[in-house]
């Protein structure tokens, strides 16, 4: 267990309701079934992970939870709010960092964080106050007045965070957001968000990186398919085995598949 998470209070995890609740929640793409029947109850104050192969659907129900794609069948409460009937409710208290996140290119990053302060309703000395700290908090300082257009892949990612962040949401929504983070750009999002779990916040994301999640994450819903294969604890989901990878390989099926055995020509010498 690594220091910042061993150090975090147990109030932080303990059970205080649950942040997400979906049920039986479907989503078809012509005949591909992306999302077949998921359940998943996901208790507030924790940092979660759902993890899963290429294909697996995660973003797919990462999109469906955040009321950013309406599924064909199935439920989903955040916060206590139905994200479908209660649409504003829901977006008033979570914050999202979509895969492929689209952002206003020809807008600075203060501009940025200003112009999603004013849409969130915040008054604008206090948008001044937290942009400044989450642009100064997570080192885009010198990138400040820069267009968004020219920030590298990983700037990007922190400035998508930081908006995300502004209002001070209950709920986070991340997908993959240390891919293509530097490694110390990924500690410093690290602590940013270790710090906003301690508050009794809840932090959920998509990751295909096991070290990362077993090593932040509390509780780790496994997708594989379209379906969730095992959820709960960390202890509990990696039960027996030794590392959280090892698990996760059993769970979706694709442990002891011999990889590259049918590229023979793969190599050094004859071509
Ligand atoms: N808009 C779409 N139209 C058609 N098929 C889609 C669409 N979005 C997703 N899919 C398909 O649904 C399945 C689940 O995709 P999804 O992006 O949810 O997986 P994922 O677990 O996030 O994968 P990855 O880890 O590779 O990002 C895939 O087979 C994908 O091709």
């Amino acid at each position: 267990m690594d220091a910042a998470r061993a150090a975090r209070p147990s109030a932080a995890r303990g059970g205080r309701g649950d942040a997400v609740r979906v049920e039986g929640l479907w989503k078809r793409f012509g005949d591909h079934v992306a999302v077949a029947g998921v359940d998943l109850t996901l208790p507030a104050g924790q940092f979660i992970g759902l993890v899963g192969p290429n294909g697996a659907g995660k973003t797919t129900t990462l999109s469906m939870i955040t009321g950013l794609l309406r599924p064909d069948q199935g439920r989903v409460t955040v916060a206590g709010h139905d994200v479908w009937r209660d649409p504003a409710e829901v977006k008033a208290r979570i914050g999202v960092l979509p895969e492929g996140l689209r952002l206003f290119e020809r807008l600075s990053g203060s501009e940025l964080l200003a112009y999603t302060g004013r849409l969130r309703g915040l008054p604008g000395a206090e948008v001044d106050k937290r942009a400044d700290q989450l642009i100064d908090v997570l080192g885009l300082t010198g990138a400040r007045d820069k267009l968004v257009v020219d920030y590298s892949t990983g700037m990007r990612k922190k400035i998508g965070l930081a908006a995300a962040l502004l209002h001070n949401p209950e709920v986070l929504f991340l997908d993959e957001p240390f891919e293509g983070v530097d490694p110390v750009s990924a500690q410093t999002i690290r602590e940013v968000l270790v710090r906003y779990t301690d508050s009794g916040a809840t932090v959920v994301f998509s990751s295909h990186v096991m070290e990362l999640v077993e090593s932040l994450c509390d509780w780790v819903a496994v997708m594989a398919a379209g379906r969730i294969r095992a959820q709960g604890t960390l202890e509990e989901v990696r039960g027996d085995a030794p590392s959280l990878q090892n698990a996760f390989l059993e769970l979706v099926g694709a442990q002891g598949r011999a990889a590259g055995d049918s590229l023979d020509w793969l190599g050094g010498g004859a071509r």
